[in-house]
């Protein structure tokens, strides 16, 4: 009766063997896959039919594969009863990609018992993505052509479009026509209506900046921000893409398909001087907002290397090294976890109104459902720094996508905080030793960096400053940052360091 072949299916890795050929609806016939379970493990045996391969003629040989769960982008059950002649004829298959591919493959297994085809679908119904919470899925996926190195359209057609189909996932496509895309887009959006329930942006953290802005600016924001959100890193430094997936758009498209959700932490900066308010995962004030601003003209020419292009100057002309001064307050409201590179000694405690700082008034009309926006029941505390080479407020780790640096490694997107870091007024040299450390992650015992957990931090910069909120600038010199934990739904995991 021809050769047997064992598979395994174990905790953490799935095995399979490979029929023959294994492209897509190829009808090779005359197998039959027999399951069975022994405790902690499970077996498939295979034996070959007297029946011919068709198509492709290429003879089964014994094998045994093993496929790693990282290598598994989603499992789908069929009941071909159509196609081929040994009976009632089940199949199982497996869209698999190995790490240093960038081609997908399909894995077809055919069941002749229906009790093996079930007990088989069961075991491996963690992987079929398709069903999850039994609410049909409607993906509005947004690409972003111009971000990064132009590579969010074929992300789309040759990962998350292979991906999402495979696991009969629905979704549209819609391309950005212009920087004001998705904020029209969104606000034509009837929530009773669409049946869109998940959104997907595939570009930088800037066009996730805009998804997240526009759903909050809808008058039916808070039904909106509940939908699930997925980020393909499409862009130049993708910091919150690096955070749910790391830098790989294959990973990014494997949780989104898989919908594996965890609450991100957001804040909303209150610019008080001009009474805006924005929500954000990353802001940025000093040097790195400047070269945001100066680079972007330069984006034709060097693309996402173009912060490079304007930094390097910076390092090498002998002109002064730039100083960014800032008067930083912050609150812990759950203060015994304090987390901080700045002990008590180097912080002064005080209220803010005895700092000489007014408490921001938010317009009713522009104050959302957050009813616990600036609550003063904690103390104010200011940093004893007040220039910089930059400061940064992040709700993740905030790694780059170009690089290894990993700027703030103590964050998580979803730990419940966000954090002040940055680095102190410092020389050329020290810089580039910051530089230096952060490419490896070892900058934070460096004594000109630091950082600070914070629940809410007040700043007041001098007048006519910019700030960067996911890469985006925003001029403003006074303005209010308030965590808002677990506030959206994203789609992937955290890293486990
Ligand atoms: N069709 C378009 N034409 C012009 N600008 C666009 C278009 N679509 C989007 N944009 C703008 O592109 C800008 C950059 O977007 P995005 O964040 O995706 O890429 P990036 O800046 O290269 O990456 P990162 O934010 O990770 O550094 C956004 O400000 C967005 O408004």
């Amino acid at each position: 009766m021809g050769n047997n072949s064992t598979i395994d299916i174990q905790n953490d890795e799935l095995l399979a063997c490979k029929l023959g050929s294994v492209k897509e609806n190829d009808p090779t016939d005359g197998k039959e896959v027999d399951l069975y379970y022994q405790p902690g493990k499970a077996f498939f045996t295979m034996q070959i039919g007297e029946i011919a391969l068709s198509k492709p003629t290429v003879a089964f040989k014994k094998c045994r594969k093993i496929i790693p769960c990282e290598q598994v982008y989603g499992v789908s059950t069929f009941e071909d009863f159509l196609l081929n002649d040994i009976g009632s004829t089940y199949r199982i298959s497996i869209l698999k990609k190995e790490e240093n591919s960038d081609k997908f493959e399909i894995l077809n297994f055919y069941f002749k018992r229906e009790e093996d085809f079930v007990q088989a679908q069961l075991k491996l119904d963690e992987y079929n993505f398709a069903d999850r919470d039994g609410v049909e899925r409607n993906i509005c996926v947004l690409v972003n052509p111009i971000s990064g190195k132009k590579v969010s359209r074929e992300y789309y057609f040759s990962i998350l479009k292979p991906v999402l189909s495979f696991n009969s996932i629905k979704h549209s496509m819609f391309e950005t026509q212009s920087a004001t895309y998705i904020e029209e887009f969104i606000t034509e959006l009837d929530v009773n209506q669409t049946s869109f329930n998940e959104f997907v942006v595939i570009g930088g953290d800037g066009v996730f900046s805009q998804l997240l802005n526009a759903l909050m600016k809808h008058s039916d924001s808070s039904k909106l921000i509940k939908f699930p959100i997925g980020i393909i890193p499409g862009g130049s430094t993708n910091s919150l893409c690096c955070a749910l997936s790391g830098k790989n758009p294959y990973m990014a498209s494997k949780n989104i398909a898989n919908k594996s959700l965890l609450k991100g932490d957001i804040f909303r900066v209150n610019m008080n001087d001009s009474k805006k308010s924005i929500y954000s995962t990353a802001l940025t004030y000093g040097l790195p907002s400047d070269l945001v601003i100066e680079s972007e003209n330069l984006r034709n020419i060097f693309g996402r290397y173009r912060y490079i292009a304007t930094a390097v100057p910076k390092f090498i002309k002998p002109t002064k090294f730039p100083v960014y001064e800032s008067e930083v307050f912050y609150k812990l409201e759950d203060d015994h976890q304090q987390q901080s590179s700045t002990d008590d000694a180097h912080i002064e405690g005080s209220d803010l109104r005895v700092c000489g700082i007014s408490i921001p008034k938010i317009p009713d009309g522009d104050l959302r459902s957050d009813s616990t926006l600036f609550k003063f029941g904690n103390e104010w505390k200011k940093i004893n720094i007040d220039e910089f080479l930059f400061h940064a407020i992040i709700t993740h780790e905030n790694r780059s996508s170009v690089g290894k640096d990993v700027n703030a490694p103590f964050a998580r997107i979803d730990d419940g905080f966000m954090y002040l870091f940055g680095l102190k007024k410092c020389s050329r040299i020290e810089a580039l030793t910051f530089l230096s450390r952060a490419s490896k992650g070892t900058q934070v015992d460096y004594e000109k960096y630091f950082y600070q957990k914070a629940t809410e931090l007040r700043f007041k910069n001098p007048c006519g400053s910019y700030f960067c909120s996911d890469g985006e600038p925003y001029k403003s010199d006074d303005y209010t940052v308030k965590l808002l934990p677990g506030f959206v739904n994203l789609m992937g995991e955290t890293v486990k360091e």
